[in-house]
């Protein structure tokens, strides 16, 4: 494929042919493909060690492929960088943030950065902060955020520049439920507005409520992805068609007898 796939309107929010990553020996992403249609709510599913952040990492531009292309809107991730970046918003891994900075002056930090107007980047902060509960800790450095303040100002930094698609790994782990229930609130607007979210997720009831899109990755691959319906088929739920998919050993009859005896 060439280096642009297209214009920005015409492409998916998100495509990628070939993509493929290795540490050392160990192949951990084994050339996968995917198109992510503008206006899907994207989930990508998958076991512990299934591939999941190291395809979202090369995505976004944080993990170079060894193989294959990513275009956002079009637009080469690896080719045109920059351009790129102002399409999407993205809530990596780890959560490497600058601690020594404030809630708020880490978003004024950001939007600065993204060349956006100061009124435009002091308003949208104090809506995010607001929205997402954390206006009490908006002047308190992030370094003493806990695990969910954290995810949800990375949360805040990805939407101050309303790209047209959101990267979300994990968004809702470690999140208490009243903040999980306005996270999911607001992605749903999101792309009820139109746009487009891709995230990564555990929780298959929260997949099935929320997206309506799936990719099942298991050892590297996709095994199956499209409408939540059809890659559900005739299980009752996705959670019984995730577990079908990857192969999950069923523990009911056999097997921990020990933890089922009442002496130890
Ligand atoms: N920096 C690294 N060096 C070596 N191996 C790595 C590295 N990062 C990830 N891996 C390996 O790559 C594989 C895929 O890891 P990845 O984190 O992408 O999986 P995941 O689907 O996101 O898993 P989880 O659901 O547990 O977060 C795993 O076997 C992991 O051990």
């Amino acid at each position: 494929m060439s280096t642009e796939q297209g214009n920005t309107t015409g492409a998916p929010a998100l495509a990628f042919r070939g993509l493929a990553k290795a540490y050392g020996d160990k192949v951990v992403v084994r050339g996968i493909d995917l198109d992510v249609p503008t206006g899907s709510f994207y989930g990508l599913v998958g076991p512990n060690g299934a591939g999941k952040t190291t395809t979202l990492s090369m995505v976004t531009g944080l993990l170079r492929p060894n193989q294959g292309q990513v275009w956002i809107h079009g637009v080469d991730v690896w080719a045109d960088p920059v351009r790129a970046k102002q399409l999407m918003g993205v809530l990596p891994d780890g959560l490497r943030l600058f601690e020594r900075l404030s809630g708020t002056e880490l978003l004024s930090y950001l939007g600065r950065l993204r060349g956006m107007p100061v009124d435009v980047v002091d308003s949208r902060s104090r809506e995010l902060l607001d929205v997402l509960d954390l206006t009490s800790a908006g002047d308190k450095l992030v370094a003493d955020y806990s695990t969910g303040m954290r995810k949800k100002i990375t949360l805040a930094t990805a939407l101050l520049h309303s790209p047209p698609l959101l990267l979300l790994d994990e968004p809702l782990e470690a999140v208490d439920p009243v903040s999980a229930r306005i996270i999911r609130e607001v992605l749903q607007a999101y792309v009820a507005g139109g746009r487009t979210v891709v995230l990564s997720s555990h929780v298959m009831a929260l997949v099935e409520e929320l997206c309506s899109h799936v990719a099942v990755m298991n050892d590297g691959v996709i095994v199956t992805s499209g409408p939540v319906a059809q890659v559900r088929g005739d299980a009752a739920t996705l959670d019984d068609a995730f577990f079908h998919i990857v192969g999950g050993r069923d523990i009911g009859q056999g097997g921990l007898e020990w933890l089922r005896s009442s002496q130890g």
